[in-house]
């Protein structure tokens, strides 16, 4: 009965995940031969009048992995919503690499061809274990039901070993996901965006809430991670971007207030005006 009851809670989310529809073909491959993997350009969002973003230029290296800090309403949300899709911008361009035009796609387009994205609360699947959990989102373009119900190949057998590793849950692979503690459910679901290869991940508050060893166990993967994959981590927590960040973005009503090393911005006297010295 548990098994029929885990099946039908599987089959409603496969409405609801990205992971579980197929792979979109985008006609050119992302093309980072001048360096960027995200170009976004002079980006405008209104929202009744009031500008969330205002001429907002950012671009990200392939394989870096950059902290993007501002105060509540500073536009990072608004950002993280433009490049994954959900939201379309009054102006402005967004593009992976130098070909593909992110805002001719659609968000499932986007999240399933090569842009991931982790909210700030975990969303797997509390019933199903570890190893399941990883499984289902290895699935690609087979329906969920053909998942279960067969052998994985031996190549995502390789990938799930691979992902475990990094994600540092190798002992706890048969334990409910439902049982772990909110770090180790933050970076299973961390691994599920990681079995789809994802070259760029958006990564929101993955701290808040952990305890300090967790915090520090964060760190690490998310920097073990950048080179393989370009990481964009958005974060409240200064103690921990401070321990991750090479470059950090600094945004302030909807633009950029400043861009560079920790120390640099956090010795920007604009910087510490708007946001540091609060
Ligand atoms: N759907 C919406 N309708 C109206 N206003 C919105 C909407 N979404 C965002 N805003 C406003 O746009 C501004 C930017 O919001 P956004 O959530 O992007 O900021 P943020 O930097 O992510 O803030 P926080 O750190 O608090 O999450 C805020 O003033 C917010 O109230």
């Amino acid at each position: 009965m548990k098994t029929l009851e885990q099946l039908r809670e599987t089959w409603r989310r496969d409405q609801v995940f990205d992971f579980m529809l197929p792979t979109p073909e985008y006609d050119q491959v992302v093309d980072t031969s001048h360096g960027p993997i995200l170009y976004v350009e002079d980006i405008s969002v209104s929202f009744d009048g009031f500008k969330a973003l205002n001429n907002l230029n950012l671009y990200v290296n392939d394989g870096e992995l950059r902290c993007i800090i501002g105060p509540n309403g500073a536009g990072k949300t608004t950002m993280m919503d433009v490049i994954t899709g959900k939201t379309q911008p009054d102006t402005g361009s967004v593009w992976f690499g130098q070909r593909i035009n992110l805002l001719k796609q659609s968000e499932h387009s986007i999240a399933r061809g090569g842009i991931g994205r982790k909210f700030q609360k975990p969303t797997i699947f509390e019933a199903l274990s570890v190893f399941e959990n990883l499984e289902l989102a290895s699935a690609g373009s087979k329906r969920v039901w053909s998942t279960l119900l067969h052998d994985l190949s031996s190549l995502q057998r390789d990938r799930i070993d691979e992902v475990l590793e990094l994600i540092g849950l190798q002992e706890l692979v048969r334990r409910d996901a439902g049982e772990l503690s909110h770090g180790q459910k933050q970076w299973l679901e961390i691994g599920m965006l990681l079995m789809q290869n994802p070259r760029v991940l958006l990564v929101d508050e993955p701290v808040a809430g952990m305890t300090g060893e967790e915090v520090e166990k964060t760190a690490e993967l998310l920097t073990s991670l950048a080179g393989k994959h370009s990481v964009i981590v958005v974060e409240h927590d200064m103690a921990f971007v401070r321990s991750i960040a090479r470059t950090v973005t600094v945004l302030h009503q909807g633009s950029v207030l400043a861009e560079g090393s920790m120390d640099q911005v956090q010795n920007d006297p604009k910087v510490v005006e708007v946001y540091l010295g609060e």
